[in-house]
């Protein structure tokens, strides 16, 4: 039997795959099998995050040229899943091949993506092939292995022990109507539809306004940035007037903000169960959905974006109401025993602005502020009150410094995320016409 397969080391670039785990870590959903989180596109555009869907257009589009030049199949294909899967503790998947389930049966050809590296970011995960060679791929940060997703090519990929291995996952089809762009179009039209800033009211010298005020920002993402915001006073949205600036603590929200605030999916999609769930291997075999959800009531868990936050040192001040199905509420954050003012739309735009601080590498200079500020006070607090030095470090006690009085820092860390979505926001917006006409998503 033939087992046609590539390698290709170095297809994505380090920069690429770095933001693609970001994206993953802010978005992730359960998995279609235990240990297993999710990001589809199609979750992305459902979740309010349809601009995060913008640095996958153009790796789509070059790895599907990839696999028809392997297989000899130019313009003949169309992608049929796009999703970044990670895999953590306990995750493994037995001897199948990626077409084994009749709903299934469209998926011709595989892709997968390594985002991060084997005994670096993961331990455990190799993949393996049944037979041919290579009978072994080592997962690398930005490698790209490719294989027809028929029997010529069984494969499995041992139990990660330890660690996160995070791969994009693509599946091509020959057959159209299995082509995600036709679903993907339908459902960004709807989204795009419903926000409320009119497309028409961004002026192009506003948008190019932005591009010269975001150039700037980006490569500057640790200074204070003032005036940085999208200040559309002067050209207020119908229906949406009252609304233009709102204004929490110190930071202003403007009509833009609201295109990107991330919209939380339902409370089981975050929920990973850490109970026992019985599960044939090698017959499960990834379908993007959600069927390894669980119900909340008969188990033991965490939800993905407390625990996503934690592990980066924030916590909830108000404890997440997880029996909520919908976690759609304002949400405040501490930092090391820190309040911080800013009240957050939500647990996920919360999320998603700490894990792009983590991805630019900006956080530890606002942490290195954070860190001054708690010292100096702490220094002050225990010179005049020693005895209660406890209690000053203490959640909601005393005189824990008060992030908004470094209004800079805070303001800088909020708006330079909105900044970025804003960027990509107005790319979308300005592709998606294009996209309609061409029925496919497809970069520059
Ligand atoms: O992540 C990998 O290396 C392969 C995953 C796989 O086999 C699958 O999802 O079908
Ligand atoms: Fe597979």
């Amino acid at each position: 039997m033939d087992h046609k397969r590539l390698l290709l080391p170095g297809f994505l670039s380090p920069e690429l795959c770095k933001e693609l785990i970001f994206i993953h870590k802010s978005c992730g959903v359960v998995g279609y099998r235990p240990h297993v989180l999710s990001t589809t596109l199609s979750h992305l555009v459902a979740t309010n995050s349809a601009a995060l869907i913008m640095p996958f257009i153009a790796l789509r589009e070059r790895v599907k040229e990839a696999v028809e030049e392997f297989f000899g199949c130019e313009f003949e294909l169309f992608v049929e899943f796009t999703g970044l899967i990670s895999w953590r503790r306990g995750a493994n998947i037995g001897w199948h091949s990626d077409d084994n389930r009749d709903y299934l049966r469209q998926r011709h050809f595989s892709a997968v993506c390594y985002l991060n590296t084997y005994e670096q970011d993961f331990h455990g995960g190799l993949f393996h092939f049944q037979d041919g060679e290579p009978a072994t791929v080592v997962p690398t940060m930005g490698t790209v292995l490719i294989y027809s997703a028929n029997k010529e090519n069984v494969h499995c990929v041992n139990e990660v022990t330890d660690g996160e291995r995070i791969t994009l996952a693509l599946w091509f089809t020959r057959n159209s109507t299995h082509d995600e762009d036709k679903k993907l179009l339908d459902q960004l039209v709807n989204v795009m539809a419903r926000i409320p800033v009119e497309r028409g009211k961004l002026s192009v010298s506003l948008q190019e306004e932005l591009r010269v005020q975001n150039a700037g920002i980006s490569s500057q993402p640790s200074q204070g940035q003032e005036g940085s915001e999208v200040n559309l006073e002067d050209q207020p949205s119908p229906g949406n007037q009252n609304e233009n600036l709102v204004t929490t603590n110190t930071v202003t929200k403007t009509p833009l903000h609201s295109c990107f605030v991330p919209l939380p999916a339902s409370t089981n999609m975050y929920w990973v169960s850490e109970s026992k769930v019985e599960l044939k291997l090698g017959q499960d075999v990834g379908d993007g959905g959600a069927s390894g959800n669980t119900s909340l009531e008969d188990d033991q868990g965490y939800y993905i974006c407390v625990e996503r936050l934690a592990s980066l040192g924030f916590q909830c001040i108000e404890q997440l109401d997880v029996s909520d199905s919908t976690p759609d509420k304002p949400v405040k954050l501490r930092y090391q025993q820190q309040d911080i003012a800013y009240e957050f739309s939500n647990i996920l735009h919360a999320l998603q602005v700490v894990q792009f601080h983590e991805w630019r590498g900006s956080f530890p200079a606002y942490l290195q502020n954070m860190q001054d500020i708690k010292c100096d006070e702490l220094n002050i607090v225990k010179r005049q009150r020693t005895s209660e030095y406890t209690n000053t470090c203490a959640p909601h006690h005393g005189r824990s410094p008060n992030l908004s009085s470094h209004k800079g820092t805070l303001e800088t860390m909020i708006t330079s995320w909105e900044n970025h979505m804003s960027i990509l926001w107005l790319e979308l917006s300005q592709m998606l016409p294009a996209w309609r006409s061409i029925g496919a998503l497809f970069s520059r």
